[in-house]
């Protein structure tokens, strides 16, 4: 086991650390307390726990939390007319719709009816295209986290092969177009892609961002280069045993066989505790962002992209 390991759990508390600190600057001298709206349609257990995590850490760092949660059946127009209001509302400063949405409503026409600069997952089309073009936009979180990571690891990305395995709208996209603002040489490759192994084996920076559990083995990896894993896998562990109702336990895993990658590389993130808390913290990092903007403040520094 080669590798440094990233600890994405203990950057995060730092990130949040920095945020709480602007939060109380921006109270004190301007009386503005930044406000993150998240709006939950349905029940899905795994999003309730993340959305009252999520929630638990805003208001930690002093913002204001304000959930909104739709039955799973709500109408389209319903969830319209409330993201309406929350635009509208001076005291909300981003808004996060949870996705996935429930089948019956159109992802697209609902972030793109949130105000682009109270777009804090950075989804709307406005802030993609301004990413696109190197302007100042709201970046999504996990690949900002996951950028954030790598600046500290290396200082300067400049001229280093980045691939980012995986072509997601939410990750893999926004995330190449920042590595390219870094000065990488990006390349993006999918499940689709052929010679994958070799393909990934020129990268200095391997981002996967692809969804399949521990999919990019060790032998993939360049040795020295460093991995960012952004799966979160729920698999089966029989060797944990079972639960009460007799089925079997779980555990986390990333997109990356996390023993054979560590033997090899340079540096990597775990699963849990590397990508996911930085996403969180990227949120607060963006809310107190498009309050700063919305003021006219300077922005604050290291917590944007
Ligand atoms: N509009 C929208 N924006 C999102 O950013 C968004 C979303 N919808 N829908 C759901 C996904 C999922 N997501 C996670 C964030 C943090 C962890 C996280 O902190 N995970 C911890 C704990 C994992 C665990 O123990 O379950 C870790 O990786 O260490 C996980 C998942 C954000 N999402």
């Amino acid at each position: 086991m080669g590798a440094q390991i990233i600890d994405g759990k203990a950057f995060a508390a730092k990130v949040r650390g920095q945020v709480a600190e602007h939060v109380a600057k921006l109270k004190e001298s301007h009386g503005i307390t930044p406000g993150l709206a998240v709006v939950l349609v349905g029940e899905d257990p795994a999003s309730q726990v993340y959305v009252r995590s999520k929630g638990k850490m805003t208001v930690e760092v002093g913002m204001n939390s304000y959930e909104h949660k739709l039955d799973a059946d709500t109408p389209e127009d319903v969830l319209l007319a409330l993201i309406d209001q929350l635009n509208r509302d001076p005291a909300v400063h981003g808004i996060l719709v949870q996705l996935p949405l429930p089948g019956h409503l159109n992802e697209d026409l609902v972030i793109n009816s949130i105000d682009p600069a109270k777009d804090v997952d950075g989804f709307h089309i406005s802030n993609v295209g301004l990413l696109g073009t190197g302007q100042k936009s709201m970046v999504p979180c996990t690949p900002l986290g996951c950028l954030m990571m790598l600046r500290d690891h290396h200082g300067s990305l400049s001229g280093l092969d980045a691939v980012v395995v995986g072509r997601s709208n939410i990750v893999g996209k926004p995330m190449a177009q920042l590595l390219l603002g870094d000065s990488c040489t990006v390349t993006i490759a999918h499940s689709r892609t052929k010679n994958l192994a070799d393909v990934v084996r020129r990268a200095d920076i391997v981002v996967a961002a692809v969804g399949r559990p521990e999919m990019v083995p060790g032998d993939w990896i360049k040795p020295g280069a460093t991995v960012i894993d952004v799966g979160i896998n729920r698999i089966d562990a029989p060797e944990k045993g079972t639960n009460e109702d007799g089925s079997v336990k779980t555990r986390l895993v990333g997109d990356v066989h996390y023993e054979s990658a560590a033997a090899v590389a340079g540096a990597i993130t775990p699963v849990p505790g590397g990508v996911g808390p930085m996403t969180i913290a990227c949120l607060l990092a963006n809310t107190l962002t498009a309050a700063a903007r919305a003021n006219d403040l300077p922005e604050p520094e290291g917590l944007t992209a």
